[in-house]
């Protein structure tokens, strides 16, 4: 080989050494031993560890906050097969816990890291080391947090009622549905309660409309209050709700359906300087399996609100 040559060599060397060291990735060259043989800028300026701290010493016991057994089977795996591994922050958010240099428009505690590890091969053929890159990826990940968030806040819009915040008539129904099917496999009864607030339209007359749906709010607030976490209240209609009890036969339904009677009795609405009092008129079915379908189950459970309209309202019927 030439003296140019040679020199030409040295300066490749040293071009790609810099470059190495100034890559905005994290790398790392490991033994079988898992001892440090490089680690670059980008790795030393978020671990605050240079070269020469952790050069030849073993990488596990530099962090021991890794999670050694898990990687060390990753590692162990690239050895034995030779094949480049992927770990992405879906998987593991993050494998260095590093703190983002973003510290005032960030909102990421924790530096996310896509890990890419690849065989080494030495001149004899073998493996003997590792190389670790370590990408940032904690702009895509909130990203992806982000739109996620929105979707799951966009989900349960579609799912609420604007003015009541219970669930809106498509999605009640739609559990309502399910609830059928469940019970139609398992037998196990549950009942629904359909609610109406008496002589509404005399309320927006006398009050406005607005005041009209202050009293809707107030009902709903009184529903959520009565029902237990695994009932499911829906406006099914403009001041018409349905709230569906599963594992409850009819005349535990009826408990509910008079406590909430009496509590929308006693219920003292204020709007402006007005004071404004409702009833409401409700209908119970049991799930049964003659309905067929679960718009049985409601039809009957409006039958049974009809007859409680007919009685003269304020009252509660069992189907
Ligand atoms: N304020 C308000 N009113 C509504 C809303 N949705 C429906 N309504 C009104 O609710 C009233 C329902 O009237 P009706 O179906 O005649 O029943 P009612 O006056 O409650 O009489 P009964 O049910 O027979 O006791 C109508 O005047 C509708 O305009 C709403 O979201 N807000």
């Amino acid at each position: 080989m030439g003296q140019n040559q040679q020199t030409l060599s040295i300066d490749a060397f040293h071009w790609h050494i810099g470059l190495l060291q100034n890559l905005d990735v994290g790398l790392v060259v490991l033994d079988e031993q898992y001892h440090v043989h490089l680690w670059n800028s980008f790795m030393a300026n978020y671990s605050g560890l240079s070269d020469s701290d952790v050069r030849e010493r073993n990488l596990f016991e530099l962090f021991p906050d890794l999670p050694a057994q898990w990687f060390k089977s990753k590692l162990n795996t690239v050895f034995h097969l030779r094949n480049r591994a992927f770990i992405t922050w879906q998987e593991r958010p993050w494998l260095f816990n590093f703190k983002p240099n973003r510290p005032f428009t960030g909102k990421a505690a924790q530096m996310y890291q896509n890990v890419t590890l690849i065989p080494l091969t030495s001149p004899d053929g073998e493996v003997h080391q590792i190389g670790i890159l370590v990408y940032d990826m904690t702009d895509a990940a909130m990203s992806h947090l982000d739109l996620e968030a929105a979707n799951q806040e966009l989900a349960r819009l579609s799912r609420t009622d604007r003015l009541t915040g219970l669930s809106n008539r498509g999605y009640w129904e739609e559990c309502l549905e399910h609830e059928y099917d469940r019970f139609l496999r398992n037998h196990r009864s549950s009942s629904l309660i359909m609610l109406d607030i008496d002589h509404f339209k005399k309320i927006n007359d006398t009050y406005g409309h607005q005041a009209g749906d202050q009293v809707i709010r107030s009902l709903a607030q009184l529903i959520k209050e009565h029902i237990r976490s695994t009932d499911s209240a829906g406006r099914y209609g403009g001041e018409e709700f349905g709230i569906l009890l599963p594992d409850t036969s009819d005349s535990h339904a009826e408990v509910l359906a008079e406590r909430l009677r009496r509590a929308a009795q006693d219920a003292l609405i204020y709007y402006g300087d007005e004071t404004i009092r409702f009833t409401l008129s409700l209908g119970i079915a049991e799930s049964q399996p003659d309905d067929s379908h679960h718009e049985s189950w409601i039809k009957r459970a409006d039958e049974a609100l009809y007859k409680s309209k007919q009685g003269g309202r304020n009252q509660t019927t069992i189907f």
